[in-house]
């Protein structure tokens, strides 16, 4: 069976690495400087690295540059997301280097945009699905924009190629990710989806492994691994069969 990929993730505010709580500016609890977070999940043996620039996201400045030497450091492979909104800042994000990015905002507000750029680059770009029950949010996740089933069928008629799926309402929380959720979209949509959110332990890890079948291809991890609920060498093996 296909194993689950694991994504450990640095989000990054004002030059630091930072988690927050239900993505609220504000709620940042620091764990210092992102290059080395960073470099310490690709020791432990991650294969991917979820980078954020949350300043981006949220319209309160960027960390471009810092975000840019992150990526360009790392020897493995990098989703970048956060202020990806035009052909200035996807051209920026595409010469890191990155795999992919990962497109929130401007998929629900330049949806022309967002379906060139998908024909243009193909599955360097994924589009994430950031939802408070089926109502997606953009702008640091601070304002609706619109329906998660018309958007995901909007998207997969122009062929985005993959869907990174938020719960809001669980992300960095601890308290277990959405497995309805997942499931739903799964069902509604052929491409692999990315889960995030909530993501508390090797417990959790296991059940999102479990809908790798229905087409989860990965899960991001984020304040259980700063929080020490478990090593990235533990969950690694944890979703190895
Ligand atoms: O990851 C977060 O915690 C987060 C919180 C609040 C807003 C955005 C967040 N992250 C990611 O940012 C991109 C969206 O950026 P944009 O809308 O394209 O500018 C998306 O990947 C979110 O999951």
């Amino acid at each position: 069976m296909t194993k689950l990929e694991l994504l450990p993730a640095v989000d990054v505010r004002d030059g630091q690495a930072v988690r927050l709580v239900h993505g609220e500016s504000g709620s940042e609890t620091s764990y210092g400087d992102p290059l080395a977070a960073a470099l310490a999940w690709q020791g432990a043996g991650a294969e991917w690295l979820h980078l954020v620039d949350l300043d981006a996201a949220f319209g309160t400045g960027d960390n471009r540059a810092r975000i840019a030497e992150v990526a360009r450091t790392m020897d493995i492979k990098v989703e970048l997301s956060g202020g990806i909104r035009d052909d200035d800042t996807l051209a920026a994000a595409l010469a890191t280097g990155c795999t992919r990015v990962n497109l929130g905002t401007a998929a629900l507000e330049t949806p022309e945009w967002v379906a060139k750029v998908i024909a243009e680059h193909g599955d360097r770009i994924a589009v994430g699905l950031d939802v408070r029950g089926t109502t997606l949010r953009g702008r640091g996740w601070t304002r609706d924009g619109g329906d998660l089933y018309e958007t995901l069928a909007r998207l997969d008629s122009e062929g985005c190629a993959r869907y990174v799926v938020t719960d809001i309402a669980k992300d960095g929380t601890l308290q277990g990710p959405n497995l309805e959720l997942l499931a739903n979209v799964c069902a509604a949509t052929d491409r692999p989806v990315v889960a995030s959110g909530g993501v508390s332990s090797l417990d959790d890890l296991r059940a999102i492994a479990s809908l790798v079948p229905q087409g989860v291809e990965g899960a991001i991890v984020g304040k259980a691994l700063y929080a020490k609920a478990f090593t990235l060498e533990e969950a690694l093996e944890a979703v190895s069969r």
